[in-house]
């Protein structure tokens, strides 16, 4: 039987990336998926995109829906400041398990809780399981058609603050017209448009950036 994607991705991660330095995690999987193989990580163009909303924002509660690799938890975990938490959810197991790999790989597990399930049923368990009030950062990355009824479910189960900030990768390709024309059609959201490149391509896609109003 032969490896996976995600196990051919933390084979190179151990091979050719240092221990402890996230940067090197990052890079070594953007040249491993630019030259090799393409994975569906955020990438280092639309990852940039994403450095500067959470160095903008710098979030104390930050919500990833979608971990894959762990490739953007380790990109968004390097840049979070001291006392703050990045919580990821996976659905996929064998994606989850090797995302904790690479995030300890990369020496920021203690600033990432990985969490294994549907993204529909952890949601409302959000508050009870991890103390907490709201989300001052999430980053949609997981199934398009998932993108609109989980944020739905964040309004409805008091996730989501005034300013809360929602990041959505994909918005063009794949695409998820029905997020899009909600969160800037509503009143409740002011919403925002940087235009990228599908990762490690030159297809058209971008990331979409919504302010919650409350
Ligand atoms: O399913 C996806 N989840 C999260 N991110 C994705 C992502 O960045 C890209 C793609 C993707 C894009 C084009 C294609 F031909 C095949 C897959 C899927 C996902
Ligand atoms: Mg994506």
């Amino acid at each position: 039987y032969g490896s996976t994607r995600p196990e051919r991705i933390l084979a190179e991660v151990k091979r050719k990336a240092t221990r402890g330095d996230a940067r090197s995690v990052v890079d070594t999987i953007d040249q491993y998926c630019r030259h090799q193989e393409w994975a569906m990580n955020v990438g280092d163009e639309k990852g940039t995109i994403l450095d500067s909303i959470v160095c903008e924002v710098k979030p104390r509660a930050m919500l990833e829906l979608g971990t894959y690799c762990g490739y953007s938890a380790v990109r968004i975990a390097s840049l979070l400041p001291p006392n703050s938490r990045l919580i990821t959810m996976e659905f996929n197991p064998v994606f989850a398990a090797i995302a904790r790999q690479v995030i300890a790989w990369a020496g920021v597990e203690d600033k990432v809780v990985l969490i294994e399930g549907p993204s529909g049923d952890w949601i409302p368990k959000m508050k009870k399981e991890f103390g907490l009030t709201s989300f001052d950062l999430v980053f949609l990355d997981h199934w398009k058609d998932c993108y609109l009824p989980d944020t739905k479910l964040m309004e409805e189960c008091g996730l989501l603050r005034t300013g809360s900030i929602l990041v959505a990768d994909n918005v063009i390709c794949p695409g998820a017209p029905d997020y899009l024309e909600y969160v800037r059609g509503s009143p409740r959201y002011e919403s925002k448009y940087f235009r990228s490149h599908l990762e490690y391509t030159t297809v058209e896609d971008g990331i979409e950036k919504s302010v919650f109003l409350g």
